[in-house]
Formats: C-alpha cells, sequence, structure tokens
C-alpha cells in the first residue's frame, strides 16, 4: 500500500493535526495508532454508513482501545439535529463513558459536524477523530473545525469550533458513493479555485470528466489540493475573524436555498454551487469580475451536473433567510466576491443589487 499524503493543520496550544489521505487506509493498522489513549472508542455513523464500513472501522479500533461501542443516527441533512445529537449522548451517558472515551465520525458531512459538535460538549469536550467517506467530507467538512447543527431558521446556527485529534480520508470509500453525492462534493472542490488558487481551476476544467469518472489519481490530486487550501486558511484564521470567511463562498445563497426548501430537498454541494454562481454574477453586478468569469463558472457548475438555476422563493424570503446568515452584520448581508482569479473577500452588497440577481436567475 502506498504511504498516504499528509497534510497539516498548524494551530497554538498543541492543536495542530495531520490529514491522511490515501487508498486502503480503513485497512492500513498505521493509520489509527498514535491517537489519544482511551479505554473506549465510540463509532457515530448513519444507517447507510453502518453496513458498509463500521465492522473495518470497528476492527482496526479494537487493535488499539479496550472496547469499541457504535451509535447508529438515521441518515440525512433533516437529521442534523438535537434529536440526533440526544441519542449519541444518550449512549455516552447510559454506558457511563468518562471523558477520555474518543469518538469517531465515520461518514459524510452531517455525520462529521454532529460528531465534532457532540464531542465538543460532552463533559465540555472529548477527543475526536474525522473519517470522512463522502467526498464533500473529504475536501472540506471534516477538516478545520467547525461544528453544528441546523435550527429551522438558519443553517449551521448552533454549533462550536472544536478541532479533530487526525483526519483519515480513505480515498476507496468514495467507491460506493451516489453519483449525486459525488457530483455534490465537486462543489466545493470548484469553490476553492475562485477563492484561492486560480491554476486549480483550470486543473478542474481539465480533469473534470476524470474526477467523474471515480479516477483514483485525480481523486487523491483533488482532495490533497483542496485539504492543502483549506488547510492553509484554517492555520490562519482557525475562528473566522476575517480570511475564512472566503471558504462561505456559495453559501449566503446555499444557506438559504437548504433552509427555505426545507433541510434535504437540495443536497449542500448542490446548493452551494448554485450559490457560487450568483455570487459570481453578484461579483459581476459590483464591479470586480468580467461577465466572462460569470460564464465560466457556470459552465463548469453545469458540467458537474450540478444546478446553476435557485429555486423560485421570492426575492423577500431569500433577503429573510439570507439576513440570519452568521455573515451579516446589523442586517446587513455580506457575500464572500471574487475580487480576482484566485482572490476573494466579504463585501456588503445593497439589497437592490442581490435582487436584480434573485430576478435575473429566476429565484424571485
Ligand atoms: N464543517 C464544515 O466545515 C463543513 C463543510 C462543508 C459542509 N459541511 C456540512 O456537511 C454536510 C454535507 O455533507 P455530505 O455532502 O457529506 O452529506 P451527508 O453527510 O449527508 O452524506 C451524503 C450521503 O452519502 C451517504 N454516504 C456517506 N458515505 C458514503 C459512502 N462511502 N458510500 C455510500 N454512501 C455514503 C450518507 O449516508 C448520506 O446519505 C452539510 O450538513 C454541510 O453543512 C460542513
Ligand atoms: O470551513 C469553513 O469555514 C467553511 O465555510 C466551509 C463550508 O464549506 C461549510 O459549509 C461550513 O460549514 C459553512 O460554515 P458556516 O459558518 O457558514 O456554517
Ligand atoms: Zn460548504
Amino acid at each position: 500500500m502506498p504511504a498516504p499524503d499528509t497534510v497539516r493543520i498548524h494551530l497554538p496550544d498543541a492543536r495542530s493535526y495531520d490529514i491522511r489521505i490515501g487508498a486502503g487506509l480503513l485497512d492500513d493498522a498505521n493509520s489509527w495508532q498514535g491517537l489519544p489513549k482511551a479505554a473506549t472508542a465510540v463509532i457515530v455513523t448513519n444507517e447507510t454508513v453502518a453496513p458498509l464500513y463500521a465492522e473495518r472501522l470497528c476492527g482496526q479500533l479494537r487493535g488499539v482501545y479496550g472496547r469499541v461501542d457504535l451509535v447508529v443516527l438515521p441518515d440525512g441533512e433533516q437529521h442534523k439535529d438535537w434529536n440526533s445529537l440526544n441519542q449519541v449522548f444518550d449512549h455516552l451517558l447510559g454506558q457511563a463513558l468518562d471523558r477520555k472515551t474518543v469518538l469517531f465520525a465515520l461518514g459524510g458531512g452531517v455525520i462529521g459536524d454532529m460528531t465534532g459538535f457532540a464531542a465538543a460538549i460532552y463533559m465540555r469536550g472529548v477527543p475526536f477523530v474525522q473519517v470522512p467517506t463522502t467526498l464533500l467530507a473529504q475536501v472540506d467538512s471534516s477538516v478545520g473545525g467547525k461544528t453544528a447543527i441546523n435550527h429551522p431558521l438558519g443553517k449551521n446556527m448552533v454549533g462550536a469550533f472544536y478541532q479533530p485529534e487526525r483526519v483519515i480520508a480513505d480515498l476507496d470509500t468514495l467507491d460506493t458513493l451516489p453519483e449525486r453525492e459525488l457530483r455534490a462534493g465537486l462543489a466545493e472542490i470548484i469553490k476553492y479555485g475562485p477563492i484561492a488558487d486560480a491554476a486549480f481551476l483550470d486543473w478542474i476544467e481539465v480533469h473534470l470528466d476524470a474526477l467523474l469518472a471515480r479516477d483514483k489519481a485525480a481523486l487523491a490530486h483533488a482532495v490533497r489540493r483542496s485539504c492543502e487550501i483549506k488547510a492553509d486558511v484554517v492555520s490562519q484564521d482557525e475562528r473566522e475573524q476575517g480570511l475564512r470567511a472566503i471558504l462561505n463562498f456559495g453559501h449566503t445563497i446555499g444557506h438559504a436555498i437548504e433552509a427555505g426548501l426545507g433541510y434535504g430537498a437540495w443536497l449542500h454541494g448542490e446548493a452551494v454551487a448554485c450559490g457560487m454562481v450568483l455570487a459570481a454574477d453578484l461579483s459581476r453586478r459590483v464591479g470586480l469580475m468580467p461577465e466572462s468569469f460569470v460564464e465560466r463558472l457556470r459552465r463548469l457548475v453545469e458540467r458537474a451536473g450540478l444546478p446553476t438555476q435557485p429555486p423560485r422563493l421570492g426575492a423577500d424570503r431569500y433577503l429573510q433567510l439570507m439576513r440570519v446568515d452568521k455573515k451579516a452584520e446589523s442586517g446587513a448581508i455580506r457575500f464572500v466576491l471574487v475580487e480576482a482569479l484566485g482572490r476573494a473577500g466579504l463585501h456588503s452588497v445593497p439589497d437592490a443589487v442581490i435582487a436584480e440577481t434573485l430576478v435575473a436567475y429566476g429565484a424571485a
């Protein structure tokens, strides 16, 4: 088995950690060594992922921990809520598991965000490890320590910054991922080009078909480069005091779509893809980017099989939803806009300009 790629997140207070990326890591005993010592490991996963990968992860962890438990949650974005979180606490407390217990998040971003949040608040903090099994989770959600659950009024509104001990991304788990989920993961990969790396955007355009065909070398490069970019941003600005906001490109409208339709109707990656196209259009309207950029991004999103036309929720509803966005300040909606290829920043945009874009794309 080839040595895994390792990307490191640099953080103060001995909280730096590695992201290990490679094929076959679930079966590679080395990947699971050197984690915090404890009597018990608890794998948190869902009803879809458990039958696919829980037994293999259990097998690895039994070599390290005296006891390995399994908590299986319902699957779906609509279950990223207090009920699911409580199922984790019911198990931890029901079994009287102590504050050294290590949680393992085995699944996509929903499981990763909830397990991370559970780890952040159980007994005021226990260690956890991210074992992402979707493309989206491997390129984005397992990295950087944003953990949360949704609220009906807004996405990821209750959560904490809490970093994992390690991220272990086994590329082989992507073999079983449904096509629609693979495409959703591409959205967050595409995101990194316009905001941070113009050459990566070129690379994605050239290798998109290989990524869609699940070519392992292409996937390995996309996961590694995405993690490098995110690690660089998070290492500079862990708690989103400034720079980290660029990772939210496409998310202001994307989160409004998710919440507005009811969680789960559109996948997160689908909503972000569409949100990026509209944010590109806003970048053009305020004079930062030319029309050719909007068209380039729209074509790439379309080629990836992702939506470019938002649901028609009405301009007022979109504005209402976006005022709850975490980047909003004193009621003013702020967007991540592209300033040049590979560079982005946070900008206030007048409601009238936002409405123009919403009308132009049939959202109003
Ligand atoms: N914390 C962050 O920085 C961050 C970043 C991006 C997204 N997110 C969050 O991540 C979530 C989206 O994550 P997601 O796209 O992974 O969705 P998800 O977690 O819902 O997983 C997608 C689907 O794939 C299934 N699945 C997972 N692994 C599989 C595999 N290997 N084979 C077959 N099926 C598999 C899941 O059961 C689910 O049905 C959203 O809630 C979003 O807000 C968080
Ligand atoms: O890590 C970040 O920072 C991101 O913004 C990554 C996003 O892809 C992700 O969806 C994140 O959960 C959104 O953050 P939020 O603060 O807007 O909830
Ligand atoms: Zn996202």
